[in-house]
């Protein structure tokens, strides 16, 4: 084991050592039943034994014609005269007992003293009454310190996995573009593993090897010779151990691997259902999860099947251990060098020494699995990349400034290069230029996403790399065409951004980004529940709740990347005058493929080849006929293709409700016309 893993289990396991010792200790109490168990044992077999070695002693003195030992009790006399009477029915003519009273003697392992059935019966109403009383005493402490455990084990868990999550939040965006967010969590996710490790150190390690050196030194104080045969076997119990342990610890970091890519691979095909189900793919994905999943299970046969390997060899050795105890147990009784209560008592210690070594030893391994799986989760909590904490932005008028930034995701591919732009406080400052321009780039450097290798981003004159990331995106409001709608209410996902705000406020912004019909139409309104994704809201909804998220939470800058590029052309038209309501105390920045979104902006900088290709205000550019002056015309003749189109339609609808209405009338009046057609009919006869 590493000493780092070490030291991040202690870090995990110190701040509650206290209620761990506790833990420890109460079941270190509840295993004393084991140690006393085989001691009751010895006294109550020894004294059964007694019974039968006085019942022959009284025999023979009854042959030599001496007198029997009688008791005071007449319960006594009663059992004793039972016990003779059905061992031998032939003696009934033996002379009753005199009154020659009994001596108790110890036993001793040379040979069993004799016991009156009375005192037998005495040492198993004890024997039988203490045991019960020690075993339910146990119970009750084990179950104390399970319950403690349980808490034990939530408070652990909860507080390592909300570090480890919290942790994982602060890295950087790039760190997520590497792994499968399913794979991510479940590496977080070791609640199993936890639990397992505390259960390891609260409840097994330290109770299993107290009562192993309790057990050894109650046998070899009772009898040398048979706890070194007891104990002979241990040496090879434990090589099998450690090899077991060694093979079962090589390639787990892959058996992990293999389980958290199964994982993603679930996940990844869920959160792409629609494309999965459009592309028919589902068979597919089926044979993918069979192909890395049968990776996974191969590996966890192959395994088990060594660990059973090995359980055997283990479970061989400790079953010649107590056959050897009992076979070299019932000889030293034979000749008379233990008594049978001693053999019992070796053979019932032997199954107890064992278990906690086999316990221990299969805890070695397990706690390496559980070791190997948590410190995959370590390894997250040691990358250090993770944002740092910075001054909080001062904002005064929102003012950005790119002071030559550039910028590469990979070496080899310079996606920004020295580049220059300010963004004015009041002003709506577009940002347009060919698909894998930078535009995209260029704002999550703002909102620090990613750190440029070289110039500096200023706000309000503050430089970037010295500010706070939390304390600078709670200004800058961010609407991108793949932001997120979270499972939740409607309400829930308009105050993602700001708590706070009230009803009265998100009402406002519904009505701003044209949302009032949807939240009219949903059953619950605002409280009906989103799905994941946003599912059971359109594209376009999607996209105005994100814009209505952002402008509840009053950003000082504003940026819109591509965020109207779902919407029709009234709602973008309200939309933008949403946005322009914002213009007089806010910083706009807009990316657009669209025209209409950019052609009444106050500044544009055609981004291309990493660098500013052209910039200047929508008309200049317009005339100076170079990008922007093809892009408007293009994007014109098609945004005018697409209004036209809308327009015929709404024409068409318009057209169609029109005769349907004229067609109701003509029904209406057919209608009223058979009625009163009727109604004479009714009246001529009524007047026959
Ligand atoms: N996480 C990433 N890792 C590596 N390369 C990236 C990453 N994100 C973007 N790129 C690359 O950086 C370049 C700029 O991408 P960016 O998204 O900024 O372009 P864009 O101008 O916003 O494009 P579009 O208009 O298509 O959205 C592209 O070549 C893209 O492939």
């Amino acid at each position: 084991m590493k000493k780092d893993v070490l030291q991040h289990l202690w870090r995990l396991v110190s701040p509650h050592r206290g209620r761990l010792l506790v833990v420890a200790f109460i079941t270190l109490l509840s295993t004393g039943a084991a140690l006393v168990e085989p001691l009751i044992y010895r006294e109550a077999i020894n004294d059964i034994a007694g019974l039968f070695v006085k019942h022959a002693n009284d025999k023979a003195r009854a042959a030599a014609g001496e007198e029997l030992e009688t008791s005071d009790s007449p319960v006594e006399d009663f059992l004793r005269q039972k016990i003779r009477s059905a061992q031998h029915p032939d003696t009934h003519h033996l002379p009753p007992p005199t009154k020659k009273t009994h001596e108790k003697k110890p036993h001793t392992q040379e040979h069993v003293a004799e016991r009156t059935p009375g005192e037998a019966i005495h040492t198993l109403l004890y024997a039988v009454l203490l045991m019960l009383g020690v075993n339910v005493l146990s119970y009750i402490l084990w179950l104390y310190a399970e319950n403690k455990k349980a808490q034990l084990d939530c408070d652990i868990e909860q507080e390592f996995i909300q570090g480890a999550f919290a942790h994982v939040l602060r890295l950087p965006l790039g760190f997520f573009g590497k792994r499968a967010p399913a794979a991510i969590a479940k590496q977080i996710d070791q609640s199993e593993e936890v639990s397992a490790i505390v259960g390891a150190f609260s409840q097994q390690i330290l109770p299993e090897v107290i009562s192993l050196v309790g057990i050894m030194a109650i046998m070899f104080y009772q009898n040398t010779t048979l706890a070194l045969i007891s104990v002979s076997l241990i040496p090879v119990y434990l090589v099998i151990a450690w090899r077991s342990s060694q093979k079962l610890e090589t390639g787990l970091n892959t058996y992990y691997e293999r389980w958290e890519d199964v994982s993603a691979r679930i996940n990844t095909a869920l959160e792409g259902i629609k494309t999965v189900k459009l592309s028919g793919a589902e068979a597919r994905e089926v044979e993918e999860y069979r192909r890395i999943s049968s990776g996974a299970y191969d590996n966890y046969v192959e395994r088990t099947k060594l660990s059973n390997k090995f359980g055997f060899w283990e479970g061989v050795l400790s079953h010649v251990a107590t056959a050897m105890v009992l076979g070299c147990g019932g000889y030293l009784a034979l000749i008379h060098k233990l008594t049978p209560g001693d053999v019992v008592m070796f053979v019932a210690y032997l199954d107890r020494l064992y278990s906690p070594i086999d316990e221990l030893c299969s805890l070695w391994v397990n706690t390496q699995q559980h070791i190997a799986s948590i410190s995959r989760a370590f390894r997250l909590l040691e990358n250090k990349t993770g944002e740092k904490a910075g001054k909080p932005l001062l904002i005064e008028n929102g003012r950005v400034e790119f002071k030559d930034v550039s910028f590469a995701y990979v070496e080899d591919h310079q996606v920004l290069q020295s580049l220059c732009m300010t963004f004015e406080p009041g002003k709506i400052t577009a940002i347009v230029g060919g698909s894998g321009a930078g535009k995209t780039t260029a704002v999550d450097l703002l909102l620090k996403l990613y750190e440029p290798q070289q110039g500096e981003i200023l706000i309000d004159g503050q430089p970037l790399s010295a500010l706070d990331p939390s304390s600078l995106r709670s200004h800058i409001g961010m609407v991108a065409a793949d932001g997120a709608i979270f499972r939740g209410t409607l309400a829930y996902n308009l105050r993602y951004k700001k708590p706070d705000v009230t009803d009265a406020e998100i009402m406002k912004a519904v009505e701003q980004t044209g949302l009032k019909n949807l939240v009219e139409r949903l059953p619950k309104g605002l409280q009906t529940q989103i799905g994941q994704n946003g599912m059971g809201l359109s594209v376009g909804e999607r996209q105005r709740v994100q814009i209505a998220r952002v402008l509840l939470s009053r950003p000082k800058i504003l940026v819109l990347d591509e965020a109207t590029a779902n919407l029709d052309y009234n709602t973008e038209a309200e939309v933008r005058h949403a946005i322009h309501q914002l213009r007089s105390t806010c910083t706009i920045i807009i990316i657009a493929h669209r025209f209409s979104m950019v052609h009444d902006a106050d500044h544009v900088y055609v981004l291309g080849g990493g660098g500013i290709l052209e910039q200047g205000t929508p008309q200049a550019l317009t005339e100076a006929g170079g990008w922007f002056a093809a892009f408007a015309h293009a994007v014109e003749e098609e945004e005018e293709e697409e209004e036209e189109e809308e327009s015929e339609e709404e024409e068409e609808e318009e057209e169609a409700e029109e005769s349907e209405e004229e067609s109701d009338e003509e029904e209406s009046e057919e209608e009223e016309a058979e009625e009163d057609v009727e109604e004479e009919a009714e009246e001529e006869k009524s007047k026959d």
